[in-house]
């Protein structure tokens, strides 16, 4: 039967990409998603933005909801100092698969937990199953009708703290109106806009940094 484009997507990275050059992996992907098979990873532009965010927190704790292929997950833990820890939750088996293929062609296992399952089951145990007290970073890039939910269910599950950075993926489009309405209107965060584009296309899309004030 025909691959699926998440394997695809892996043959490419271990065709053209350096085992352990993050780099190497990023650029295979991106040329691959923009030439040849669109895929929903974050991007190039969007991840130059994601690169910025994450190099000024320098975060020890990190949680990504929705791994995909890795792509971001790649991203992310390429700029960790040693001793950071990335969790990440990916609710599909079969991009789970992939994605612990291509962050291991990166070189980044030791820095990355990828946890299979849904964001809502997992984010209540985060403290008693990995030892995590609180986030420093989060990135949301999963089902955008759980951006919301999700996140209200880490501020009462104490997972937050004064200065935690939320930065969310395809605020525009596919949009998650909700999600922004609530984090531009409560007193408990920051919220700034990035304008940008939808991975590989002209489409609007743009990237939401929320600080949650505590
Ligand atoms: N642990 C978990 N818990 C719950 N749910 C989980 C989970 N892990 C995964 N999932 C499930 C969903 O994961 C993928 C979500 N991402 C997207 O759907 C997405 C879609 C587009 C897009 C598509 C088509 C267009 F035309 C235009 C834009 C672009 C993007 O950048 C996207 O990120
Ligand atoms: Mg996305």
């Amino acid at each position: 039967t025909r691959s699926t484009r998440p394997q695809r997507l892996l043959k490419v990275v271990q065709k053209h990409a350096t085992r352990g050059d993050p780099q190497s992996v990023i650029s295979a992907i991106d040329h691959f998603c923009r030439h040849s098979e669109w895929a929903m990873n974050v991007g190039d532009e969007k991840g130059s933005i994601l690169d910025s965010v994450v190099s000024e927190l320098n975060p020890e704790k990190v949680l990504e909801l929705g791994t995909y292929c890795g792509y971001s997950t790649v991203r992310i833990a390429r700029l960790l100092p040693p001793g950071a820890r990335l969790i990440t939750l990916e609710f599909n088996a079969d991009y789970a698969a992939i994605a612990r293929q291509v962050i291991a062609w990166a070189g980044l296992e030791d820095k990355v937990q990828l946890v299979e399952g849904a964001s809502e089951d997992w984010i209540p145990r985060m403290k008693e199953h990995f030892g995590i007290e609180t986030f420093d970073f989060v990135f949301l890039d999963h089902w955008k009708d759980r951006y919301l939910p999700d996140t209200k269910l880490m501020e009462d599950c104490g997972l937050l703290r004064k200065g935690t950075v939320l930065l969310a993926d395809n605020v525009i489009c596919p949009g998650v109106p909700d999600y922004l309405e609530y984090v531009r209107n409560s007193l408990s965060y920051k919220s700034y806009y990035f304008k940008s584009h939808l991975e590989y296309t002209k489409a609007e899309d743009g990237l939401e940094k929320s600080v949650f004030l505590g």
